[in-house]
């Protein structure tokens, strides 16, 4: 295992239940470190999964990839929930300089890991996976609600961030650029649009790799309404945080008749697409 003083990288994965998707995911991270093209070594990178006590075997799953000399290690979180303070509890553990989140499910191609991290640097502090690139389109299977919430969570970013896709969850960011930002929010899912505005990353910083998102490998997905309006509360902390009182009061406007709209809607859905969302 890598010694203290070598590692220059850390990849940080928020993970609820994913004890089926902990091995393929750090052997692949690690396989594409390995190849002769990688641009980043492997002895540089560790891996630290951020579990909240799942008791699924994903502690034991570590130790095994520990044993086999994978540098990956587990950190169980007992009294917290969550996907974004999981992820900011990782980037607080991260011994590395340059950091990337990633989740662990596989819909983050482990093989872009090297190309992520290697896009770090002093000038430009940040880089963001995403999935509105050029040349890459979403898994035909991303279901067509998802696409539309996507769609629609974007655009209601758009004054907070020239990024093209600070939704994403596949995101790093330099050690010094996270250690600036005051008053994470630490709920809900949207961490890299929170790091983009309260670490005040510059658009010319901002280096993005178009990946194509793909379906969940294992188990299911943890984003249910209740994180929808966790990011809707985000929205409205962050367009204080960064405009005028004015403006911040047109918003609440806005969400005001976007969630009526959004009521309206769901009472119109099945009772089991109810359940879902
Ligand atoms: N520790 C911890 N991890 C969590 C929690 N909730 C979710 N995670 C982990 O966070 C990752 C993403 O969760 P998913 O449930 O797979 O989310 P998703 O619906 O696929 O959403 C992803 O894509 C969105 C883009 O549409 C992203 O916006 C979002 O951040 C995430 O990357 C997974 O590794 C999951 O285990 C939690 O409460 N605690
Ligand atoms: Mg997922």
């Amino acid at each position: 295992m890598s010694s203290r003083q070598t590692i220059h990288y850390s990849v940080i994965v928020p993970a609820f239940r994913e004890n089926g998707n902990i091995r393929p995911l750090v052997t692949r991270i690690f396989a594409a470190l390995r190849r002769a093209d990688s641009p980043v070594p492997a002895e540089q990178v560790e891996v630290i999964i951020v579990d909240d006590n799942s008791r699924d075997g994903s502690v034991e799953n570590v130790q095994s990839l520990q044993q086999e000399g994978y540098n990956v290690r587990i950190v169980v979180r007992t009294t917290e929930r969550g996907l974004s303070s999981a992820v900011v509890r990782g980037f607080q553990e991260g011994m590395g300089d340059n950091m990337l989140c990633m989740d662990a499910d596989l819909q983050h191609p482990p093989e872009y890991v090297p190309t992520m991290l290697a896009s770090l640097s002093p000038s430009s502090t940040f880089v963001l996976g995403t999935r509105y690139g050029k040349g890459v389109e979403m898994d035909k299977d991303w279901p067509v609600h998802r696409r539309i919430i996507s769609a629609g969570a974007r655009i209601l970013a758009l004054p907070l961030t020239s990024a093209s896709d600070p939704m994403s969850g596949f995101f790093g960011i330099r050690k010094e650029s996270f250690l600036k930002a005051r008053n994470l929010n630490s709920q809900g899912f949207k961490i890299a649009l929170d790091l983009l505005v309260k670490a005040h990353i510059p658009p010319h910083a901002i280096a993005e790799v178009p990946f194509s998102f793909g379906i969940r490998a294992e188990g299911e997905s943890k984003l249910t309404g209740k994180v929808m309006i966790k990011y809707l509360e985000q929205l409205a902390e962050l367009y204080w945080y960064k405009f005028s009182a004015l403006v911040v009061f047109l918003l609440v406007l806005f969400v005001v008749v976007l969630l009526i709209f959004a009521r309206s809607l769901m009472s119109d859905l099945p009772p089991a697409a109810q359940h879902k969302y």
